[in-house]
């Protein structure tokens, strides 16, 4: 903090109580640029978009179709998968984009949000003429709507979410699936029937892999379908049409395999091993699995087995975890310690304590919580990424930031020197982790400059004016504005300062579980230790702080991992006194009465 900045209060600096992720659509301008015109055909598409799909297509369209919960993608994430439910969603009118020029706010509704569609009565026809069959198409039945937010500042991402919290669809997605095909499908259609293929050989071998067709959203493609899309093209040329290679006529049957020439031609082989080739206009039916090109992870990654996975699973937050009762997040502390209880070498020095394994292991833990808290004197000492490194979470070949908890800094002072070369922001650049939440007591100071380029990577301060005796922020107003901002489960890594704190009798009621790695090392005194302050028992007697139970150890490379639980308090400890401590060195106000949190 620059002592040449003026003290702004949170009102000068732009925090509201209200905090608001994304600009309101009121403040956006109406935008009608190319881009926001319905996409024309694609005349890439080939069968390789249905034999090689996106990952986790189904999952992904049932997702984009439901939209539970606010989705984050990439934007060549979201470019890849919208296509497989534009079926669904209709653009709407309104379109905007904000004034910093970084939002880019898209409105759709759900298909079916048309009113009902009657035909005007028939033209007359001409005599032998056969009729039309116009169909009503149904419509003004179902209210879902959503919106899609691009964002293209210090990172560029989508993030899409519905339009009202329990706004759900009238249908399922099969419905929508059974009335209307998605352009992808239509796109396939019309390029192979361009490459020369009659629509009914278009058709047979787009149902070769039936179950991928559904994937992709076409378990009632039909006959009709291939001819509609490629309709336009046919009627300008009157070449012949052929089969595809491997398949031929067969009379009173339509196109069928052709078991004869079952094998792949040469050419699709070698397409199908080599990468670069795809979406070469090479006619291509669907490799062997063999074929199959092996996940690709950054070099970074790391892996944590299924089966060590199953000993912890039972101390972290289930999936879909909510709130406790008293409105608090699951809370897991966890940290790596020497056998002298230290967790570096030297205040401001980063030690390496965990192996690989147990490495591995705090990365799985993080993938399963949704933020990741640290102390000041972490950030500073160890200029963190504090993302999640685990193979399959987001970045790490996974969708958008799936399994990416979001770094939570503690800073009363805002004495964080982040900048945009800290490694926190190059892992939010590169799209493998979430920008960090720093947590400030309002009153101090701010860089402007600072709370703008937090902004802009998608970060930002929160600002709390609770306090305990000792003129610390109280770990349970951290943990309600953390809620307050849909946080549900929370890691604790440290570092000392944070974990001495959180297991001292008064705070230790937030602390689900512990998850301690052990190094087989002695750091030697000197070093920054975990070491609460001892608390007498009713009698004066001196008595053990905690001692954790339903205690489990396993074993990781040369290290040794214990999970428990802190017992709750017994009587006597609730009678306790806290120590008196020396004042915190932060000059903050005493007493200060909770305003609740701001944010900006
Ligand atoms: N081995 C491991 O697993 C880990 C090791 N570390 C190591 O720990 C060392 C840092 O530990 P410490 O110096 O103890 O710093 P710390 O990371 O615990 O931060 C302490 C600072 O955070 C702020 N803070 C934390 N809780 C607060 C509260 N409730 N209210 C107000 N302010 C609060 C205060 O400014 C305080 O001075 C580093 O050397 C780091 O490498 C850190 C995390 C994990
Ligand atoms: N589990 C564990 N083992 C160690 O040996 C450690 N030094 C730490 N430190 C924590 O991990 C953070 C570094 O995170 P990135 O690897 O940069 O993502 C550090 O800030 C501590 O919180 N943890």
């Amino acid at each position: 903090m620059s002592a040449s900045h003026p003290t702004p209060d949170a009102a000068d600096m732009g925090l509201d109580t209200q905090h608001q992720e994304f600009p309101p659509a009121s403040a956006m301008e109406p935008l009608q640029s190319p881009q926001h015109l319905p996409a024309p055909p694609d005349p890439t598409r080939s069968m390789r978009d249905l034999h090689n799909p996106p990952q986790q297509l189904a999952d992904m369209r049932q997702r984009l179709f439901e939209v539970k919960e606010k989705i984050e993608l990439q934007i060549d994430e979201f470019e890849r998968y919208w296509p497989y439910v534009d079926n669904v969603w209709v653009r709407q009118h309104k379109a905007g984009i904000d004034k910093t020029g970084k939002y880019i706010t898209d409105y759709y509704a759900c298909r079916l949000q048309r009113p009902t569609y009657t035909p005007k009565p028939d033209t007359p026809r001409r005599e032998g003429q056969p009729t039309r069959k116009k169909q009503i198409r149904e419509g003004g039945t179902c209210q879902m709507r959503l919106k899609t937010i691009r964002y293209e500042g210090g990172y560029r991402g989508y993030t899409v979410m519905r339009i009202g919290d329990d706004a759900q669809h009238s249908h399922d997605l099969d419905h929508i699936d059974k009335i209307k095909r998605t352009s992808v499908l239509m796109d396939i259609a019309r390029s192979e029937v361009m490459k020369g293929y009659m629509p009914a050989s278009v058709f047979t071998v787009m149902n070769e892999d039936y179950d991928k067709l559904c994937d992709a959203g076409g378990k009632y493609l039909n006959r009709n379908d291939v001819r509609n899309a490629s309709q336009h093209w046919r009627q300008e040329r009157k070449d012949d049409l052929r089969v595809h290679e491997g398949y031929k006529y067969d009379h009173g049957n339509g196109i069928v395999k052709d078991d004869e020439d079952a094998s792949m031609p040469r050419d699709l082989q070698q397409a199908a091993l080599d990468p670069a080739l795809t979406n070469t206009d090479a006619p291509v039916v669907a490799p062997p699995a063999a074929m199959t090109v092996p996940q690709e992870y950054p070099p970074d990654a790391l892996a944590f087995p299924p089966d060590l996975r199953e000993h912890l699973d039972p101390y972290l937050p289930p999936h879909g975890a909510t709130l406790s009762p008293d409105g608090l997040p699951h809370v897991t502390l966890t940290y790596a310690t020497s056998l002298d209880s230290c967790l570096s070498l030297a205040p401001g020095l980063q030690t390496h304590l965990s192996g690989l394994e147990s490495k591995a292991m705090t990365h799985y833990l993080r993938s399963k919580h949704e933020a990741l808290i640290i102390g000041v004197g972490t950030a500073t000492a160890d200029d963190p990424a504090l993302n999640c490194r685990l193979q399959g979470v987001g970045g790490y070949g996974g969708l958008g930031w799936d399994g990416q908890p979001r770094p939570v800094i503690i800073d009363p002072n805002a004495r964080w020197m982040i900048t945009p070369q800290s490694k926190i922001i190059q892992t939010v650049v590169k799209g493998q982790g979430r920008a960090p939440w720093v947590i400030i007591a309002p009153g101090f100071a701010m860089d402007p400059n600072r709370l703008e380029m937090l902004k802009h990577y998608g970060g930002k301060y929160l600002g709390l004016t609770q306090f305990d005796a000792r003129y610390r922020l109280r770990w349970e107003a951290i943990l309600k504005a953390l809620a307050a901002e849909g946080i549900k489960s929370v890691m604790i890594e440290g570092g000392a300062m944070v974990i001495s704190d959180l297991l001292q009798p008064e705070n230790s009621r937030f602390v689900n579980s512990v998850v301690v790695t052990v190094a087989p090392t002695y750091l030697g005194r000197g070093g920054v230790a975990v070491n609460p302050v001892a608390r007498p028992d009713h009698t004066g007697r001196p008595h053990p702080l905690v001692r954790f139970e339903d205690v489990k150890w396993l074993p990781l490379g040369s290290d040794a991992v214990m999970a428990g639980r802190i017992p709750a308090p017994t009587l006597f400890q609730n009678q306790m006194p806290a120590p008196q401590m020396a004042q915190s060195h932060v000059p903050m106000r005493h007493g200060q009465e909770f305003t609740g949190v701001a944010s900006s």
